[in-house]
């Protein structure tokens, strides 16, 4: 089954329309990158594709659900447990550790899970993401790349099933942008999905599948 399938989505903006027509089938364990020039609407359909905002028209399943029929409920769950969001400047709050920025997302948790758990799993993406060393530091002491590795496994921490990353290496070097890639790449074992909108060659490159947003749908690259 697909995890994500876009079937002629639109979006508009009042009279305008950023695109239409867009088809989208992801299956599990893809990468997927998303180019378009600057305000072709990758971020715009990475926000809907994430559950941020909502199509025009036409229809989104995520895993069989329909996107467009869930309650404010059932999507507020999907967002936090299935999707994983990254964007290029990670927001995080400076004061704070690594690792207290890390377990952001279990502050509004009415339930709490299994401490330990979420510790082995701080661990393994530490390790991975190669900042286990600086979880205790605060974050403004951290680089730019340290900071985005934060916000990323922040993402990562609750085990997402789609992960959704709009420019997340565009502020950093290629060497630690390969890195990162070659992470996300790796989570693709557990049937993860990333979906990457990116102006980079070579991070398009490093993916499975490569589109080109345009405003009369998304073209496939044939490889
Ligand atoms: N809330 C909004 N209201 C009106 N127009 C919007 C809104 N959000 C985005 N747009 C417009 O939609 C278009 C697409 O924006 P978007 O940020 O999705 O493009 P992008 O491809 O990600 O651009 P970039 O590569 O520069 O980041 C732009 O023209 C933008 O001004």
């Amino acid at each position: 089954m697909a995890q994500v399938l876009l079937t002629d989505i639109a979006k508009r903006f009042k009279d305008k329309t950023i695109f239409e027509h867009i088809d989208l089938t992801v299956a599990k364990g893809r990468t997927i990158a998303v180019k378009g020039r600057s305000g072709s609407g990758k971020s715009t359909l990475l926000n809907i594709i994430a559950g941020l905002e909502k199509p025009t028209s036409g229809e989104y399943f995520l895993d069989g659900e329909d996107m467009s029929q869930l309650n404010l409920n059932r999507l507020s769950e999907i967002r936090k447990h299935k999707i994983g969001y990254i964007s290029q400047h990670s927001p995080v709050i400076p004061k704070l550790t690594a690792l207290e920025n890390i377990m952001v997302p279990f502050w509004f948790e009415k339930k709490r899970e299994n401490s330990k758990i979420i510790q082995k799993q701080v661990e393994r993406l530490g390790r991975l993401f190669e900042i286990h060393h600086l979880l205790n530091d605060r974050v403004e002491k951290l680089s730019g790349g340290e900071i985005q590795r934060v916000g990323i496994i922040r993402a990562l921490i609750k085990d997402p099933e789609l992960i959704v990353a709009d420019e997340p290496t565009g502020a950093l070097d290629d060497e630690t942008a390969l890195k990162i890639l070659a992470c996300l790449d790796e989570l693709k074992v557990n049937g993860v999905s990333v979906i990457i909108a990116t102006h980079s060659g070579m991070v398009a490159e490093k993916c499975d599948e490569r589109y080109q947003l345009t405003n009369q749908g998304l073209i496939k690259e044939v490889q």
